[in-house]
């Protein structure tokens, strides 16, 4: 029989299936009830946009139906060279496949670090802490000349292609904002303005190795995106993404050239629960590495969110009060390690 050599992660722990990775039975994915009945909607960027007022394009309301009724969608033909997405999934690959030594000197806990190796865990009662089976990396991507010099310099081609990736979504992102922000009814740049001008980027990449028995681990566990938008590029072959809808987990398979969208907590306290920030997961496999790289937009510290005038009247009243990132994050970090619910703290009472 063959015999796989187990990953050792970036801290010398190799991943198995000890105690330390086994979920609690409550908490397991139960992979059997999960079938691919709906899926999300796939979007065709591939269009011109007919400027003949806020909100009435077929490609506006495509988007805004897709952020109202799943908060996700994938889109295509959305102009990112396919070479620069085959070019980057393996760049970042090889970063994973460093030996973990050297993926160890990025390892922390420490949240101010911009460039930062982590493992995901959750705690359970009476149970401690169970580690993900995944490791994640995560630095700044924007403005990528600032954080060029503290990214890897192995695999050498690592800090070129990223750097050429970065620029690309910048420039998808600007499009996508524009397109929800008018999918509200609002100016083009009213997002891009509320969430500020120096906004924080930072990617995020999921490294999954094969799973002897996915019905015992997650890769990623339920949550929100707390940030404002992420665009998600995914290892083609290889389905993990899994998102609720119905009160279902409905799997996302990759389409080839693809990226995944999602609104995340931001854009729902900003469209004052119009827009929906919806839970997903990452499942493990057995067969095949799974690679996922989110690209975050986010406000910085300084940025008060809250529900935006224009949305507000007497039927809509506010659903959350103004808050600063800062706060927002630091109810983040007191959630650590829990299921979170980060944006329900700000929830104003009826
Ligand atoms: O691996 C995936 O597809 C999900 C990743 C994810 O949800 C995240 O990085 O926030
Ligand atoms: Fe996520």
């Amino acid at each position: 029989m063959e015999m796989t050599v187990p990953f050792q992660l970036a801290n010398n722990t190799p991943l198995s299936l000890s105690p330390d990775f086994i979920l609690p039975e409550f908490k397991r994915p139960i992979l059997s009830k999960v079938f691919p009945s709906d899926s999300i909607p796939i979007i065709d960027l591939n269009v011109h946009e007919i400027d003949e007022g806020q909100g009435s394009s077929p490609l506006v309301s495509k988007i805004s139906q897709a952020c109202e009724e799943y908060g996700f969608f994938q889109i295509i033909n959305h102009g990112v060279p396919k070479e620069l997405c085959q070019k980057v999934l393996a760049v970042v690959t090889e970063f994973f496949q460093l030996p973990h030594e050297e993926r160890a000197q990025y390892l922390t806990k420490d949240h101010t670090k911009q460039v930062k190796v982590f493992n995901y865990y959750q705690k359970y009662e009476g149970l401690g802490k169970v580690i993900m089976w995944s490791e994640t990396f995560s630095h700044p991507w924007h403005p990528i000349e600032d954080f060029t010099h503290l990214l890897p310099i192995n695999p050498p081609q690592y800090r070129e292609v990223f750097a050429e990736y970065a620029k690309e979504i910048g420039a998808l992102m600007d499009r996508l904002l524009s397109l929800i922000s008018q999918g509200l009814g609002l100016e083009k740049d009213c997002l891009k303005k509320k969430i500020g001008e120096r906004a924080s980027l930072y990617s995020q990449a999921n490294y999954y190795p094969p799973c002897p028995d996915p019905e015992l681990t997650l890769g990623i566990p339920a949550h929100n995106d707390i940030v404002a938008l992420t665009v998600l590029l995914q290892s083609e072959g290889v389905t993990g993404l899994q998102v609720i809808k119905d009160e279902k987990w409905v799997p996302v398979d990759p389409l080839p050239h693809s990226f995944v969208v999602n609104l995340a907590d931001q854009i729902q306290v900003l469209s004052n629960g119009r827009y929906k920030s919806v839970d997903h997961r990452a499942v493990t496999n057995k067969w095949l590495p799974r690679l996922s790289l989110a690209m975050f937009y986010a406000p910085n510290n300084e940025i008060v969110i809250g529900p935006i005038e224009d949305l507000i009247d007497e039927e809509h009243p506010p659903k959350y009060r103004n808050y600063s990132y800062k706060e927002f994050m630091e109810e983040f970090y007191r959630q650590e390690g829990k299921r979170r619910r980060v944006k329900e703290a700000f929830e104003l009472q009826r």
